[in-house]
């Protein structure tokens, strides 16, 4: 799905106002009927509503949503912020169709019942211009204070959809929010995201080919990308079709990581795994991947990597420690490699000491910081969106693949393109997590997959088996071994 900024989505739908596809007051219509059809699926009528306006658009939309909540008997409140501002065009219809009296506020001179209570924020949406100060910001602070369920539309009020607010800054804090059409940025970044609670995307009929031709560096990533993307085994195919991952790492008291890593590889449908790490982990490995090959690259630590074959694709990093005869054994490996190999956690490190080291990186090559793995390679920036365009900036120097991993994942393409992930919880949060990516970003990438598509179907997937970890055993008692074994459930449902 395209990612927007709000004056391409306006332009989306100036253009189809002005191409007669539809008029501004039908799609204000359609927008506050996709709200609505969407509230009636959830909640019932023995709900109260309260239904906070603006002057400008979004408050049209919440005008027009109370109009059709009143029409099914559902029990509605509309209140509508007091301002020297004129009702715009379209806003003022609707405020002359709502049949009920309403109430003009001002600052917190308002009263909600908290008992049975909806509150849905209509009262700013992507016209906003600057921060809330004054009345707005008495409004939304004192909604944040009432114990009910919280709606926004479009966006929460007080937030921008380009760019991430301040801390203390006063937007509404919503448990849901209804957006039109795409996800704004903002919303995969976490200082806004923790305002918008879950989204939900609704089609409010623009125009999909106008949508089509608009320009974007930013994509969200969805189920369809997986299924159009995936390569179906052809019945006839042998073990030598689906490539060789050879998976590295681990070390005294860390062979748990690389074999979280190997099993992955194991479970994306690669040909044959590898795993290279101490002697020290041969036994634990062979015994819970006894269908992975090892190969010795030292005694406690890994000393000297050498591949003893041809045609391979490297993960490394889980669990590889960072000695010093480790280190020289990884730089060794960097000068000698010159294919795409995936690169996580103590390799990370190890290049966050010798930054030379990010110049022998082989050309997209996938790497997969966390947060604070990236800070340590590339410097620390503000912000999570300052983050995001240090790792654009990077992923073209560098021409590798960054993969941030966290909540909304983003991974950043030599061409400049960025992709969001999200799916995965809250459950993923725990050690070992991360090496299941490596070793499903290695797999894949080994299967002929090239660097982007392993690396967003990777963190897709990755993601997806979180889900079904989730469903099948709950965030707390989920694990990274649960995720692996859900990876089939994923596969299973592509196959259906
Ligand atoms: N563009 C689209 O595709 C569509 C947009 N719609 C709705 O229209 C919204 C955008 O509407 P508008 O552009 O009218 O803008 P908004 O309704 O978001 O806000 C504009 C109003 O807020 C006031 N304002 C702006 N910043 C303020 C601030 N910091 N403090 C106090 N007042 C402030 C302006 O004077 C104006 O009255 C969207 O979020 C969406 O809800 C939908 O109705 C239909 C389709
Ligand atoms: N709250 C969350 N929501 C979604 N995904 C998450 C969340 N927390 C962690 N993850 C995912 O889990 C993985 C954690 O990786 P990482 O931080 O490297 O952990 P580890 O090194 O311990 O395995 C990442 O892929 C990340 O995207
Ligand atoms: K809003």
């Amino acid at each position: 799905m395209k990612i927007l900024t709000s004056t391409q989505i306006k332009e989306c739908a100036n253009q189809s106002i002005q191409s007669e596809i539809t008029t501004s007051l039908e799609l204000m219509e359609s927008s506050a009927l996709a709200c609505f059809e969407w509230l009636k699926s959830r909640y019932s009528n023995e709900h109260n509503y309260y239904i906070f306006c603006g002057k400008g658009n979004n408050g049209g939309d919440g005008l027009a949503l109370a109009r059709l909540l009143y029409n099914e008997n559902f029990n509605v409140e509309a209140f509508i912020i007091q301002s020297s501002a004129d009702f715009s065009e379209d806003t003022q219809i609707n405020f002359d169709k709502f049949p009920k009296s309403v109430y003009f506020i001002e600052g917190d001179d308002f009263e909600v019942t908290e008992e049975k209570a909806i509150i849905i924020d209509a009262l700013f949406g992507t016209g906003l211009n600057k921060k809330l100060k004054g009345e707005a910001e008495k409004i939304v602070s004192k909604l944040n204070e009432i114990n009910a369920i919280k709606i926004s539309i479009d966006i929460p009020s007080g937030l921008f959809a380009d760019s991430l607010p301040e801390e203390n800054q006063i937007v509404f804090r919503a448990d849901e929010t209804l957006t039109f059409e795409f996800y704004k940025r903002s919303f995969l970044h976490l200082e806004a995201a923790q305002y918008a609670g879950k989204i939900h995307v609704l089609d409010i009929g623009l125009d999909k080919n106008l949508i089509e031709n608009e320009k974007t560096d930013n994509y969200l990533i969805e189920y369809s990308h997986f299924e159009k993307n995936y390569k179906r085994r052809n019945p006839f195919s042998n073990k030598g079709n689906f490539g060789k991952a050879i998976i590295i790492g681990g070390s005294y008291g860390k062979i748990g990581s690389i074999t979280l890593s190997t099993l992955s590889a194991l479970r994306v449908g690669t040909g044959l795994v590898f795993t290279g790490a101490p002697e020290y982990g041969s036994l634990v490995l062979q015994t819970i991947a006894p269908e992975a090959m090892f190969f010795s690259c030292g005694d406690k630590y890994i000393e000297d990597i050498q591949i003893p074959f041809e045609n391979y694709t490297i993960g490394i990093g889980p669990g590889l420690g960072t000695e010093a005869t480790t280190k020289m054994a990884f730089e060794k490996m960097l000068e000698n490699e010159n294919n795409p190999m995936v690169l996580d956690a103590d390799a990370l490190n190890i290049i966050s000491e010798n930054k030379d080291l990010l110049n022998l990186i082989p050309k997209y090559s996938i790497i997969t910081p966390h947060p604070k793995e990236f800070e340590r390679l590339f410097g620390k920036t503000n912000s999570t969106l300052e983050q995001c365009e240090l790792a654009r900036k990077k992923a073209k120097e560098y021409e590798i693949v960054i993969v941030i991993k966290g909540h909304n994942t983003a991974i950043l393409l030599p061409e400049g393109t960025c992709y969001y992930n999200a799916t995965g919880n809250a459950g993923m949060a725990k050690g070992g997590s991360g090496d299941v990516l490596t070793g499903i970003i290695t797999g894949l990438l080994a299967q002929g997959y090239d660097s982007k598509l392993a690396t967003i179907l990777g963190v897709y997937i990755h993601g997806k088996a979180g889900d079904y970890a989730y469903e099948k055993f709950s965030q707390e008692s989920m694990t990274a071994q649960g995720i692996i074994q859900c990876l089939s459930d994923v596969f299973l449902e592509l196959n259906k």
